[in-house]
């Protein structure tokens, strides 16, 4: 510190104590004053935060200014010392128990604000003491299957018939109508209970549908996962050695397959679409005769030894995935989204606009038309954020960022009851739960709500 630099920061630190002893004496005069000085304490701590100001900041903390108090955007002490950099202060603050997990009136969190700031290093502090997580690590619910899907074993038959009579193999099971067998998991989360050979022979005897998902470890000798789908009656069997197991409900569709522990969505995401396309495809589409499952349930092969499916590449031999987009479009501007309401939603439940993919078509043109087609809005530029495999049957989700060209909507009514433009502080109130009319986002499990958070937090606003 410099000669002069320490005097100015003595000289503050006497004005900061004037200041508070005038703003003890000033509590019990008029209300008015003291909201006054109150502001202007509240004003400094945010100049010292975003300038890096360390001791200041650590008196002030020491006063009558309140550490996480807002400035009418909102902004935070620690959000203004993120928009810097000042990691020294953010260390202060986080370390006196600023809330490190508060959002600014644009939905934006320190660690937010840091991170599109790219200072990596306060980034990446604030991550280690937040529970929000950032921008650029959305991971959506149903993706993180752990296993490694060692496709090559599945051509291997001699393999697999020994993998499923070992001991340490793990067996997923699902009831004849493909109700996935859950125990209860860690909080309020669901794991699927896993069984093994012994547990299973009854039923492993009478040649069930099984699937090989995948290796614990990438080596042949780990523990191999299979799903397996049960015949008419077995279910208590399952319950015999799992009192506590249940069969959960898929049509409506029970809260607790979106509730399961995040490597077990993406486990019973695999196992259940491949089993349904196992279940839908027992006739050949190609000529009609019966098939017979191959490749560990990855393939299902024409009896008949003339069919054209057994020459060329076929794509019915193989489990289907309907790719299908989902956008969150976004105004020339980049002031609003879009957002839409199908008549099948929650009442006041808005979410991204979404559409199939036709035959022939890329990422941009599904997007381009559903968004025309559903809104009547056009769309220019279109940028991939992240995907999440939808398991009913086997449908892929590609979630977008749409830039709108035009603001106009037209509905169709067909598909939905209402779309409109929404702006960020809507937005960051219904993030919040707070919107005055109760409007509220899909869950954190949704990828519609995982685009509107990046959108949110990836844009400056300041
Ligand atoms: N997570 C979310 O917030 C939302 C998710 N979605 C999901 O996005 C997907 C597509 O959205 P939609 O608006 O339903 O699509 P969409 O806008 O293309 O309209 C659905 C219609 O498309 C036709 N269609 C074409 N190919 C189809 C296929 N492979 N499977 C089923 N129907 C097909 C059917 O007539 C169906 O009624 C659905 O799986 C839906 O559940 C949709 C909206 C919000
Ligand atoms: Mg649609
Ligand atoms: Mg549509
Ligand atoms: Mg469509
Ligand atoms: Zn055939």
């Amino acid at each position: 510190m410099t000669p002069q630099t320490h005097f100015l920061a003595r000289l503050f630190a006497h004005r900061t104590k004037l200041l508070q002893s005038v703003l003890r004496m000033s509590s019990t005069a008029s209300p008015e004053k003291s909201d006054n000085l109150t502001q202007q304490f509240s004003d400094r701590l945010f100049d010292c935060a975003a300038t890096g100001k360390v001791d200041e900041v650590k008196s002030l903390l020491g006063g009558a200014v309140s550490k996480d108090s807002k400035n009418e955007r909102g902004w935070t002490a620690l959000m203004f010392a993120a928009r810097n950099g000042q990691l020294p202060v953010i260390e202060v603050l986080v370390e006196k128990g600023c809330d490190v997990n508060i959002m600014n009136a644009s939905g934006q969190t320190a660690l937010d604000i840091a991170s599109f700031w790219n200072h990596t290093d306060s980034a990446a502090f604030l991550q280690k003491h937040s529970t929000h997580s950032p921008f650029d690590q959305a991971i959506n619910y149903y993706s993180q299957n752990p296993l490694y899907r060692a496709s090559e074993l599945r051509k291997n038959a001699e393999w697999l018939e020994a993998a499923v009579q070992k001991e340490n193999t793990k067996f997923v099971v699902f009831a004849s109508d493909l109700r996935p067998f859950f125990i209860k998991g860690e909080g309020n989360r669901f794991r699927l209970a896993v069984m093994n050979h012994t547990q299973l022979s009854s039923c492993l005897a009478k040649k069930p549908d099984v699937v090989f998902l995948g290796l614990e470890a990438w080596d042949p000798h780990s523990s191999a996962w299979f799903a397996l789908k049960l015949h008419d009656g077995e279910e208590d069997l399952c319950k015999e050695h799992n009192p506590n197991g249940y069969f959960a409900e898929l049509f409506p569709r029970s809260r607790d397959v979106m509730m399961l522990e995040d490597t077990h969505a993406g486990i019973f995401a695999e196992a259940h679409s491949v089993l349904q396309w196992l279940d839908r495809y027992r006739f050949c589409p190609t000529c009609g005769t019966s098939t017979q499952i191959a490749e560990g349930g990855y393939k299902r092969v024409c009896d008949d030894k003339e069919c054209r499916s057994l020459k060329g590449v076929h794509n019915t031999c193989y489990p289907r995935v309907d790719p299908s987009l989902i956008m969150l479009v976004v105004s020339p501007d980049n002031k609003r989204c879009l957002l839409g309401r199908q008549t099948r939603f929650p009442p006041k439940m808005y979410s991204c606009l979404a559409g199939f993919m036709e035959p022939g078509e890329c990422i941009e043109d599904t997007c381009r038309r559903e968004v025309q087609e559903e809104s009547g809005v056009k769309v220019g530029r279109v940028e991939y954020h992240s995907s999440q495999p939808w398991p009913f049957p086997a449908t892929l989700m590609l979630g977008c960022i749409a830039h709108a060209r035009t603001e106009e909507i037209q509905i169709d009514p067909e598909e939905l009851e209402d779309v409109r433009w929404f702006s960020r502080a809507e937005i960051a109130q219904m993030l919040a739960a707070r919107h005055p009319d109760g409007l509220f986002l899909p869950p954190p499990t949704a990828i519609a709500r995982q685009l509107v958070m990046s959108w949110v937090t990836r844009t400056a606003n300041l």
